[in-house]
């Protein structure tokens, strides 16, 4: 069969054409390795097929889950875990990670091992964002910290799951979570009566929820039952907030990620009291947490808070002893 001739013209345009397509597709390429913010291990492709990641729509623990962006990539179950504790910082640090491109996180609380469970693997896995090839899937649910069932049922989706804990003063904690309720419903009971039994012999009141999550020691146990001391993290909401770039390079550590996130990334807003990110991820913009995190707590009787120092501190000891460090409380 005769091939169709080509005409001298069209052969002498030919190259020229081929290598102006190679430079455009060069430049393209590199300039998406070298010129976007932050970008790190995943490759020049890796980098041009990430997104931005949307925030929870309510910044702390929002109803609606926001899901994914249509992008190449696949849904996967969390391999690292925030489970605690509630008030603890936990959304700063979330907010924080996000920042790090290895690193995607489902914005809203899925609270699929304790409130959620019934539902199903694949209904949690819907429930997160796509990721590349090393790229780490992560959520955050405090509560998960102190549900007796949690340890058992995150064991049975993976036995490899990092688990991270941010922990506070547990006296300072439950001000934070009394702080909360009242903002919500201003017509809970005192302080002073929820605290006590019996307000005469100082008695604390043990069922109360608020006071029950400070018990660090207690609910560690639960876990250990289920996953090695080297598997768990434990991370100083206090450290959080007065040197953040110190935390988050150990929990990148942990996590098995390049430091990318760094002293360069946050700025202390001193109308706010607190870091805030100088970009928050997929934006050019400052961005510091919302209202509801970081409120003014009401001042407490003195004495009350004295009696609960001494309440906490036998455990205290025994968690600075199960993880072999001292968090400086009191
Ligand atoms: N950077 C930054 N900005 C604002 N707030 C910060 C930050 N770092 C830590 N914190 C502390 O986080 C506390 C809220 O903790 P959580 O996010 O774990 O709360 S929740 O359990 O999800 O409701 C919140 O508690 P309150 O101060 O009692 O509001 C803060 O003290």
């Amino acid at each position: 069969m005769d091939a169709t001739p080509v005409s001298p013209l069209r052969r002498r345009l030919l190259l020229p054409v081929c290598t102006m397509l190679f430079l455009c597709l060069y430049m393209f390429y590199s300039c998406s390795g070298s010129c976007a913010p932050l970008s790190s291990s995943p490759g020049p492709l890796s980098q041009l097929l990430l997104r931005p990641q949307p925030r929870a729509p309510a910044e702390e623990g929002g109803s609606s889950i926001s899901t994914f962006y249509n992008g190449s990539g696949s849904k996967k179950l969390p391999q690292a875990i925030i489970i605690g504790v509630k008030k603890g910082g936990t959304r700063a640090l979330l907010e924080f990670l996000r920042v790090h491109p290895d690193i995607r996180a489902v914005g809203a609380e899925p609270h699929f091992f304790d409130r959620n469970y019934d539902k199903g693997l694949d209904w949690y896995r819907e429930l997160m964002p796509r990721t590349l090839e090393g790229q780490i899937t992560m959520e955050k649910t405090p509560s998960y910290f102190v549900t007796k069932e949690a340890p058992a049922r995150v064991s049975a989706m993976s036995r490899d799951a990092k688990l991270i804990v941010v922990v506070r003063d547990p006296v300072t904690r439950v001000i934070s979570d009394y702080t909360q309720t009242l903002s919500k419903r201003p017509d809970i009971p005192t302080f002073e009566s929820l605290t006590f039994k019996n307000r005469t012999t100082g008695l604390i009141d043990t069922s109360w929820s608020a006071i029950q999550i400070g018990i660090y020691a207690k609910h560690l146990e639960n876990w250990l039952q289920y996953f090695p001391m080297s598997q768990i993290l434990f991370v100083s909401g206090e450290r959080l907030i007065t040197d953040p770039a110190g935390e988050l390079g150990r929990v990148q550590d942990f996590l098995g990620l390049k430091r990318i996130i760094t002293d360069k990334h946050f700025y202390f807003n001193k109308t706010k009291g607190f870091p805030c990110l100088k970009k928050a991820e997929g934006s050019s913009k400052p961005h510091c947490l919302g209202k509801t995190k970081g409120r003014t707590h009401p001042n407490m009787n003195p004495e009350v808070v004295q009696r609960l120092r001494e309440f906490y501190r036998p455990f205290n000891m025994k968690f600075y002893q199960m993880t072999g460090h001292d968090f400086g409380w009191d």
